[in-house]
């Protein structure tokens, strides 16, 4: 139990209706959740408006509501917050509720189109392997130390986001890596958190269905950093052509790396082979398990962090060398027929131009890349003709499928796919809407020493059709079918 008062302090109240020195139990934003004595903060969404089920909170027991309009009727005995913006105030009530978790250790932001997931999971394995105790919050899962937690968005509501960091506190964690998306900032789940700081990847072409345009996606990614205190770091990648802009407005220590421009991190890429790339870094050599282009960035983003952090820089080289793939990020494996399946959750048109140009830079002779991809349904519709564009200008074969067609018709999916090829490479395309099938049909057309990229869901365990989701696992599915035809 809580003092309400309490959990209200630094939310600013343009009216209050009743008593705040009551106790309360819980915190929610969802009234489906509310039980006796919570506070129910009414959220404006996308698909309904949280004020709109005010009433019924109350009748589960709510005790008080924090909203931006106030009902018609005021209940007695609840008390009644007016706020500007429901939800940065539920930020500070979450912050608050949870005796401000962000601030007992060191937590630090990733933001970025490509490149979140593999940056906090690669941080998360290294400051583990340094021998802390650690914190992660990503697409992939929670993990508050060695306790894995699922999650379904990439940064979590701020209630459960507070909730784990708590955990983190109790667990005694010290370093907690947190990928920090742009529908995230938008929605405010990441504000009131006190970050230790914030690091930039790239920026490209994704959601510009939520946001209004490209400007719009940007200046939301800098909302990060312009909120970093002045304690923090904010680090960028200068190679990008937005990395600069992030840190405009930052009032934290600036720091910045690259590979082509002058920055405070360097690196150099001195050998690529399939199987690994050697780095230089400070005048040191660094042999990476992770190839492509884009983990040199990932790998010189890590090496920085860690050094920010107070790593020490040659102990951090020799860990970095020892990191793994992360799952279905350039995960791949080759065949009794020697065929290389490379399973890569590419769904964004740069991470598959990154993808194939690094298959494609690492083709020795005359071997053919097969590229199964798809685009996920009520995502951003404008990237599927430019995907479809690269998929069949980049590969020798592409075959268009479903990715997750979530409640579009997959058949107009691939359509919209298949308007960005150009006549020259229609040949080369084949779309089979069934995800199996594609993948079985890739592995038929193989031959020895070809490439499969399955590219789009990486280490995703399921398909979404219509509100459903069934099992679907794209690396069990390529080595089942390469399996079936080595027979
Ligand atoms: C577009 C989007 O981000 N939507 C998120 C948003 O939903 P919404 O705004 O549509 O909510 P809504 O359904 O309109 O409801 C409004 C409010 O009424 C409340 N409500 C609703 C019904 C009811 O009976 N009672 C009640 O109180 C809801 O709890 C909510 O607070 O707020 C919900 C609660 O937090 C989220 O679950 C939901 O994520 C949906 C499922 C989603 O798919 N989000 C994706 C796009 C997303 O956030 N992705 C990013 C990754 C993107 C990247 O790759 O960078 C992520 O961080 O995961
Ligand atoms: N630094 C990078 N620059 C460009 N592309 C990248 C980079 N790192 C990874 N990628 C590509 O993008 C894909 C997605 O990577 P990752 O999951 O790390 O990104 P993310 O930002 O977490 O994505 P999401 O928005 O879905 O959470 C990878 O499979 C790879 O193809
Ligand atoms: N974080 C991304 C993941 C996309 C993954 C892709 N497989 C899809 O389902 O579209 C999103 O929610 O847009
Ligand atoms: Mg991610």
């Amino acid at each position: 139990m809580k003092l309400l008062k309490d959990i209200l302090y630094g939310v600013s109240l343009s009216a209050v209706s009743g008593d705040t020195n009551v106790m309360i139990n819980n915190v929610h934003f969802d009234s489906r959740q509310v039980e006796m004595d919570d506070v129910f903060v009414a959220v404006r969404g996308t698909l309904t408006d949280g004020h709109k089920y005010i009433q019924k909170a109350v009748e589960l027991g709510a005790k008080a509501v924090v909203c931006e309009e106030l009902p018609d009727i005021l209940v007695n005995g609840v008390t009644y917050l007016k706020v500007v913006d429901s939800n940065s105030a539920l930020a500070v009530l979450a912050s608050n509720f949870y005796d401000n978790p962000s601030k007992n250790l060191k937590l630090v932001g990733i933001t970025g189109t490509n490149g979140k997931t593999t940056v906090s999971t690669l941080l998360y394995n290294l400051f583990k392997k340094a021998g802390y105790k650690v914190g992660l919050i990503s697409t992939i899962k929670i993990m508050v130390d060695k306790k894995e937690y699922k999650t379904n968005h990439t940064t979590p509501d701020v209630l459960t986001i507070n909730q784990r960091l708590s955990q983190m506190n109790e667990d005694g964690v010290e370093f907690c890596f947190m990928e920090v998306s742009s529908h995230g900032i938008h929605q405010k789940r990441s504000e009131g958190l006190h970050f230790a700081g914030a690091i930039f990847t790239n920026l490209s072409h994704d959601h510009l269905d939520y946001h209004k345009n490209f400007a719009e996606y940007r200046d939301i990614k800098k909302k990060l950093f312009d909120a970093l205190p002045k304690s923090a770091f904010a680090l960028t990648n200068l190679d990008d052509k937005n990395g600069k802009v992030m840190l405009q407005n930052t009032k934290a220590r600036k720091q910045s790396y690259a590979l082509k421009t002058y920055a405070d991190y360097r690196a150099q890429i001195l050998e690529k082979q399939f199987n690994g790339q050697l780095l230089k870094i400070d005048d040191n050599e660094l042999w990476s398990k992770l190839i492509g282009d884009f983990n040199a960035y990932n790998l010189l983003a890590i090496y920085a962090t860690a050094d920010l952090l107070g790593l020490e820089k040659m102990e951090t080289l020799k860990l970095i060398s020892e990191l793994e793939n992360v799952d279905g990020r350039f995960q791949y494996f080759i065949s009794k027929e020697k065929i290389t399946a490379i399973v890569d959750y590419a769904h964004t048109p740069d991470a598959l131009k990154n993808v194939l140009v690094t298959i494609n830079a690492l083709r020795t002779g005359n071997e053919n890349v097969i590229t199964v991809v798809g685009c996920g349904g009520d995502r951003d519709k404008s990237k599927r003709p430019v995907m479809g564009h690269i998929a069949s200008e980049m590969s020798n074969q592409a075959i268009f499928t479903s990715d997750n067609p979530r409640t579009e018709s997959p058949t107009t999916i691939i359509e919209e796919m298949e308007a960005g090829v150009e006549p020259q490479n229609t040949r080369k395309v084949l779309s089979i809407e069934n995800r199996k099938q594609a993948i079985k049909t890739a592995c038929k057309l193989a031959l020895a020493n070809d490439i499969i990229l399955v590219a789009g869901k990486g280490h995703e365990t399921y398909q979404e059709t219509d509100g459903v989701r069934v099992d679907f696992d794209d690396f069990k599915e390529v080595k089942a079918a390469l399996a079936e035809l080595d027979k």
